[in-house]
């Protein structure tokens, strides 16, 4: 008997999942055998959860990460963003699901070289249509949270390493993306500065964030509610750290409004 027939509520529809991988696999091939870095791999990730794929060196994990921001193609397999197939969209399509949906951090936090603090944070947004004004409005915002209010002019090179990470996570979510990925986002960090990009890390996930993050280190993996080891690109085992599942409006929201 459903719910209403027994008078109750109807159940709420479960929101689409961020993300959903069905059979994922990815195979490098350059000049030597052919590197199966990512076999069949199925995943889900809910609205608002913080996961954490871990594992060994070569296990395959950044590839997974790159799969699911479209930053590399898989060969096998399906993939959707937001409830939307994306397994089978060029890198234009792409280029404008990340613009929008999806921020990204690396290790080395690639910031554009030869452009301010603040040019760097402001150009995705307008990239992505917001007005000059918008723009620098987001930025303003987001640079003062992340405590780099007077460094809007410098350039990325006259800033520390933790700096330079607090600008590229600025940069990944001045668009507001429903998913931000992570790929070793302290991995060039001293220990000062990985406990500020956890922090970080750990507000906005607490405010609704949903992220993947790829890490080596336990203490940045211990931060997310969810903990996957990655071996031989395979799921070795995904388990939930407690406090459960965190749905927040605003990434459910945005996910599911994703238009071309
Ligand atoms: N572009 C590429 N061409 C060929 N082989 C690749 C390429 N990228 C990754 N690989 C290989 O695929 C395997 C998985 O690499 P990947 O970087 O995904 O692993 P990882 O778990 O993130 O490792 P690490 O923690 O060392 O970064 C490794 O054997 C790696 O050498």
């Amino acid at each position: 008997m459903s719910d209403d027939a027994a008078g109750g509520a109807p159940a709420a529809p479960e929101p689409a999942p961020i993300v959903r991988a069905e059979g994922l696999t990815k195979t490098h091939r350059g000049e030597g055998a052919p590197v199966h870095a990512v076999r069949g791999v199925d995943l889900t990730v809910r609205p608002g959860e913080f996961v954490a794929v871990t594992g060994p060196s070569g296990a395959g994990k950044s590839t997974l990460l790159h799969l699911i921001g479209g930053l590399q193609r898989p060969d096998g397999g399906r993939l959707w963003i937001g409830g939307q197939r994306v397994d089978t969209f060029r890198e234009a399509r792409w280029a404008v699901l990340r613009r929008r949906s999806i921020g990204v951090v690396f290790q080395f936090f690639n910031l554009v070289s030869n452009l301010t603090v603040a040019d760097n944070v402001e150009l995705p947004a307008l990239l992505a249509g917001a007005s000059p004004k918008a723009a620098r409005d987001s930025r303003a915002e987001l640079l003062a949270e992340l405590g780099l209010e007077g460094r809007e002019r410098a350039m990325p090179g006259e800033l520390s390493g933790g700096e330079q990470q607090r600008v590229a996570l600025a940069r990944a979510l001045v668009n507001h993306p429903a998913l931000l990925l992570a790929d070793e986002p302290a991995g060039s960090l001293d220990s000062k500065g990985t406990r500020e990009v956890l922090r970080l890390l750990s507000r906005f996930h607490q405010r609704g964030q949903t992220i993947v993050m790829v890490t080596h280190d336990a203490r940045m993996a211990s931060a997310a509610d969810r903990v996957i080891s990655f071996f031989d690109g395979r799921i070795a085992d995904d388990a939930q750290l407690g406090g459960g599942r965190r749905e927040k409006p605003g990434g459910v929201s945005r996910v599911l409004d994703l238009k071309e």
